[in-house]
């Protein structure tokens, strides 16, 4: 994964975040920490291959938004006098639905919003590449808590010592989360297009006071 233009969308995005938020001089690698183990466990939750007490252990990776506007009828009833015309619903031009995303995908990327987002306080120099690390011989549920280990690890270091070491952890984390993402059948380029589409969108919520 070629890391600069990552981190350039990605420091324009943080930059505005402060901005928007009033947060100049706030330390917020704490709060990037604890936001990506969030994310992590939405992402675990899209995967479900650990939830080995449900009968739905597929990932999701489709769902359809319905369009509440015709009430997925795809038709507006117009009333003129006596007469009610169906016309095509012009939400959702007649098919009924909004559209589809990727859940999983898209907790994916989430989570490399905050990946990226932690390197940028951890580096004045950005990383080309992730320093690669001796993959571990683990299933996806192994990884899944390989990455909370290294997570915890990074607050670990942060609170009881050890923070010139965090940098490497977080070469360590990125490696894991590509592997991770290999895994899960994604490849470098979706990965690279679903980040710039919800980088996008994270931008429009800010415009938006989200
Ligand atoms: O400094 C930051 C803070 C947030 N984000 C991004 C990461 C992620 O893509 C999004 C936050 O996650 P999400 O979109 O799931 O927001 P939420 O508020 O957790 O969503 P929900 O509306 O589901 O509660 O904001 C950054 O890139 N940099």
């Amino acid at each position: 994964m070629n890391l600069p233009p990552l981190f350039e969308k990605q420091r324009e995005l943080d930059e505005k975040i402060v901005r928007e938020k009033g947060l100049e001089g706030e330390d917020l690698l704490p709060r990037k920490i604890l936001s990506l183990q969030v994310e992590l466990g939405e992402l675990a939750n899209e995967w479900r291959g650990f939830k080995f007490w449900s009968a739905r252990q597929e990932p999701v990776t489709k769902v359809e938004h319905l369009c509440p506007s015709c009430d997925t009828t795809g038709y507006d009833k117009i009333s003129e006098g006596h007469y009610d015309h169906m016309v095509p619903c012009i939400e959702c031009e007649g098919t009924g639905k909004l559209g589809e995303s990727n859940p999983m995908l898209g907790e994916y990327v989430d989570c490399l919003h905050f990946i990226l987002s932690i390197g940028i306080e951890l580096f004045d120099v950005t990383p080309e590449r992730p320093k690669p690390f001796e993959p571990g011989n683990l299933n996806i549920t192994g990884m899944f808590s390989g990455l909370f280990l290294s997570t915890g690890e990074m607050f670990r270091m942060l609170y009881m010592g050890g923070r010139d070491r965090l940098s490497d952890e977080w070469h360590r984390l990125i490696n894991a989360f590509i592997l991770l993402g290999e895994e899960l059948g994604y490849t470098e380029k979706e990965i690279e297009r679903a980040y710039m589409d919800k980088n996008s969108v994270n931008h429009d919520r800010q415009v938006q006071g989200y």
